[in-house]
């Protein structure tokens, strides 16, 4: 995240850190929303290793006592994703937990959208996540949010914004200078509708040219444009 500040610990209680595993120590690879007690919902760019999920974490290099580490057993990456073609969308996946997360005040489900919801222009949302904190910056130890308010497909789409490279399967938001980077891929954009916190957006990908740069916002995929096959994968299974 650039720009921001550093989150209320635990005030984003669905925020989940994605680590892998490299001799015998983890890193932090990307975020991810906790969607069901045994499901996270992560971005398909992130899912190319094994991993293990951290529920409940504020500072990713401390143990503070409120994390809940758990495996992931089996991941579902959307059918129609094409790493070679993100801008295509389709960039989302669902990681099956090895075993149930247990809710408390620090680990909670994030709430996702009706199927279809699309947010107005400049909708309050904040993007979170342990991702670097400029271009070319280091990753955050400590959890951090950024607000980055929606900005529609009409803007987001047009010739000096993103253009053709965005879909309406996508929620772009910020193009200022704060924003998401390297990192924070996977994570959630939390937006605030009628005073309660959706989860609308699976951080997805920003400028090459850099993460905060001025009308390349960063690009969210559309959580409501696929909750029926989150549902199928969540229900089925
Ligand atoms: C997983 C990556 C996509 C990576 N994602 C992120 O950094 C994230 F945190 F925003 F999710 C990213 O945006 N990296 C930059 C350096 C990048 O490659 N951006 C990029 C943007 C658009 C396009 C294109 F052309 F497909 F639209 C290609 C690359």
């Amino acid at each position: 995240v650039v720009g921001g500040e550093v989150a209320k610990p635990h005030s984003w209680p669905w925020q989940i850190s994605l680590q892998f595993q490299s001799g015998n120590s983890y890193h932090h690879t990307c975020g991810g929303t906790l969607v069901r007690r045994g499901w996270v919902m992560t971005a398909a760019h992130c899912v190319d290793r094994t991993y293990r999920v951290v529920l409940g974490d504020h500072n990713i290099s401390q143990h503070e006592g409120k994390e809940q580490y758990i495996s992931v057993s089996r991941v579902y990456i959307h059918p129609n994703w094409n790493s070679n073609m993100i801008s295509n969308g389709y960039d989302i996946a669902l990681l099956r937990l090895s075993a149930d997360a247990t809710l408390n005040s620090y680990i909670q489900l994030g709430s996702l959208p009706p199927s279809g919801q699309v947010l107005p222009h400049n909708n309050p949302c904040y993007i979170t996540g342990w991702g670097r904190t400029q271009t070319g910056g280091s990753l955050s130890s400590n959890l951090k949010q950024a607000y980055l308010p929606v900005v529609d497909y009409k803007t987001c789409s047009s010739s000096s914004w993103w253009g053709g490279s965005v879909r309406t399967t996508m929620v772009c938001a910020g193009g200022g200078s704060l924003s998401g980077c390297q990192g924070d891929s996977g994570g959630p954009l939390n937006c605030q509708v009628n005073g309660k916190y959706y989860v609308h957006g699976v951080t997805s990908f920003v400028s090459a040219q850099g993460c905060n740069v001025q009308r390349k916002p960063t690009v969210f995929t559309r959580v409501s444009a696929y909750i029926g096959w989150l549902e199928n994968v969540c229900i089925s299974e």
